[in-house]
């Protein structure tokens, strides 16, 4: 059954004191999704150790499969990939998953056949006629009338490459898309940004994954990557915990005064923590890293924040949820979730009696009190999280739907839940 058919309405549940919580969570969804596709393009085996099993991660899995690839997912978590050679015909549903969407056309651009992709509606209002476009330059045959899916890339088993300009600025993913499969054009690939600044937390985080897959990447020019041609070969991937994943765990120590601990956390990481956990401090929140992982203590208060979020735009949706619950207002800007999401965000926290205004770029909040109502989560697993967060301190904060969330996390609803009761998720265990 599609992803958004199903829909499960749910209470926030309400915090009666600080929260004191020891959280272990699943594995990254962007390093999972990354090292999927590097193994499909790699010589021989490879394995993902506690990799995310969800519906985006699913969809990815699925896609590769569809080309060929062996994909084993029966151990939770080990999962076993034999690359093999790619072909069409296939026809790859990526649902919402923006990351299917941008990740698997140049790998579809490598198969021999057919592949065709589709997805929900709102996934093909996003941002993919640059990627078509370098692709298309870079020497694969794509059908797209309306610049985004639907639309068929016809495989021929090789890629050109070379070098190609885009405007990633809309979608760090953009880029992401080209440089993951790049090793395997004949040519390689040179990618230059051209136009408004494109996010770099992402891209940084492929050239990480890349260059621990063995590939050349040079990335010593501003808004220039270039990627050698040559054969991956097939390794073992430890996939970190999902520090995106984090952000309402984390918050909920911040709105309650508690303490929060996130098991497991990388002390060096590929992921874009050290900027999140920036912001997270200048709200009000006091991080530190520990043997067990990162202990996240609220200090009473949260903290209105006037910041630029383009590296972190994950977070936004948490973040503008404790900007409505902090004690002065705030302008997030550089958010980058597109119209669709910022106008959804805007009606949700104004349900619940926020003072919120969006434009094309961010959020402006005033803070002021707020009330039980329900908030529509418009399918979006961070609008959901950031309902959640401000339903810890606000009785009767209803979700239309908390499905939504099985996007990056199956079990988000229990696990929050079990927190807020004063036990602990994951693993157990007290702080
Ligand atoms: O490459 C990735 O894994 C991601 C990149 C980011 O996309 P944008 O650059 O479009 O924000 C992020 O928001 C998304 O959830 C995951
Ligand atoms: C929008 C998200 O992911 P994607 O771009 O992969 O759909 C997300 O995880 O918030």
């Amino acid at each position: 059954m599609p992803y958004g058919s199903v829909h499960l309405p749910w209470t926030a549940p309400t915090a009666s004191g600080p929260i004191r919580a020891v959280i272990r969570l699943p594995g990254s969804k962007s390093m999972t999704a990354r090292a999927l596709v590097l193994a499909a393009l790699s010589l021989g085996a490879s394995t993902l150790r506690a990799p995310l099993r969800a519906r985006d991660i699913e969809l990815m899995a699925g896609g590769l499969r569809a080309m060929g690839t062996h994909v084993s997912t029966v151990d939770d978590n080990l999962w076993l990939l034999r690359s093999r050679p790619l072909r069409g015909p296939a026809r790859i549903d990526v649902e919402t998953a923006g990351t299917v969407m941008r990740f698997l056309p140049a790998v579809a651009g490598l198969a021999d056949g057919e592949v065709t992709f589709d997805g929900d509606p709102r996934v093909r209002s996003r941002p993919m006629a640059p990627l078509i476009g370098a692709l298309c330059a870079l020497g694969v045959r794509i059908d797209a009338t309306g610049g985004t899916l639907p639309m068929t890339v016809r495989g021929i088993g090789r890629v050109r490459g070379g070098t190609v300009t885009i405007d990633a600025s809309a979608s760090s993913q953009l880029v992401s898309g080209l440089l993951l499969a790049a090793t395997e054009f004949d040519r390689g690939v040179v990618v230059r940004h051209v136009g408004p600044p494109v996010p770099k937390p992402h891209i940084a985080l492929t050239v990480h994954m890349l260059r621990a897959a063995g590939a050349g990447v040079d990335d010593s020019r501003p808004d220039v990557w270039a990627v050698e041609p040559g054969r991956l070969t097939g390794r073992a991937w430890d996939i970190e915990p999902d520090l995106s994943g984090a952000v309402p765990f984390l918050a909920a120590a911040m709105v309650t005064g508690g303490a929060v601990t996130i098991e497991g956390w990388p002390p060096a990481t590929g992921q874009p923590a050290g900027h999140l956990l920036g912001v997270l401090r200048r709200m009000g929140g006091e991080p530190a890293l520990t043997p067990r992982g990162l202990v996240m203590r609220g200090s009473g208060g949260v903290h209105g924040l006037t910041a630029d979020l383009s590296g972190v735009t994950e977070a936004t949706p948490v973040l503008a949820a404790l900007a409505a619950v902090a004690d002065a207002p705030s302008h997030l800007y550089g958010v980058g979730l597109g119209p669709d999401r910022i106008a959804a965000l805007v009606t949700g926290l104004t349900a619940l009696g926020a003072d919120v205004t969006g434009d094309a770029d961010g959020l402006r909040i005033r803070p002021r009190p707020l009330r039980g109502a329900t908030f529509r989560t418009h399918d979006d697993h961070r609008l959901a999280h950031a309902a959640a967060v401000i339903g810890l301190t606000v009785g009767d904060v209803r979700l239309d739907d908390v499905a939504c969330t099985a996007k990056t996390l199956p079990g988000f609803p229990r696990l929050w839940s079990t927190m807020v009761q004063g036990g602990n998720g994951g693993t157990g265990g007290t702080d």
